[in-house]
């Protein structure tokens, strides 16, 4: 089984990549060498995720070596867009998913609405010796001004994809798997995959 090694240290990001790529033995970096500090300041989602995938890369020492990225984000149609690209320190550099979460539910409450149209974006950047390649995904839906249920991570329980009533911290795991930003562009990265 081929190796992939992800440039991440999100645990939810890790169990989806593993779930969505069942064909290939996936580990995180940090299970090899020890995590590092990887500075994400470019101002889009492809970038972003082409500077992780470089930087594991290059610390793993390992010319064979497959390394797949994921930068993503969510955002809000009232915020202009907003957290988008910020979305991991919206609340702030060290901020928890929860600090993050709760004020983006400040936010839209701010300009008076209960709900707003948003949209998930995952970047998925790939690197081997010979080449760096990039895919996006997307998940529509709808951003809500309070928390419901537990299942994913992140902004989920505030998020009710597109044809749906619940969030996807209430909805089965299955409907994400099927469904978001990530699992699409992982449809595309394995298109990338096979070839290598
Ligand atoms: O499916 C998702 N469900 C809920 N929230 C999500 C999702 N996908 C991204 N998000 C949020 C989490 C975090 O606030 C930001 C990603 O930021 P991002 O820099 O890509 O990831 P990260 O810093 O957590 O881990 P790392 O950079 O090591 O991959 O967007
Ligand atoms: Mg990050």
């Amino acid at each position: 089984m081929k190796r992939l090694v992800l440039a991440t240290s999100n645990k939810g990001k890790v169990r989806e990549i593993k779930e969505l790529c069942e064909n290939y033995e996936v580990v995180p970096y940090t299970d090899i060498i020890e995590p590092f500090e990887i500075v994400e300041d470019a101002d889009t989602f492809k970038e972003n995720a082409l500077i992780k995938a470089r930087a594991v890369y290059k610390a793993l020492g390992d010319e064979d070596a497959v390394v797949l990225a994921d930068d993503s984000g969510i955002s809000v149609d009232v915020l202009d867009g907003a957290p988008g690209i910020y979305s991991a320190r919206y609340a702030g550099e060290n901020a928890s998913d929860k600090d993050n979460l709760y004020k983006l539910i400040d936010d839209i409450k701010a300009k008076s609405v209960t709900s707003s149209p948003a949209h998930y974006t995952a970047a998925i950047a790939i690197i081997t010796k010979d080449k760096e390649r990039t895919v996006h995904g997307w998940m529509y839906g709808t951003a809500i001004t309070e928390a419901r249920g537990d299942g994913g991570f992140g902004y989920d329980p505030m998020f009710i994809p597109f044809g749906f009533d619940k969030t996807l911290g209430e909805l089965d795991n299955a409907i994400k798997k099927k469904l978001s930003h990530r699992s699409k562009a992982l449809s595309l990265a394995s298109k990338v995959l096979k070839v290598l």
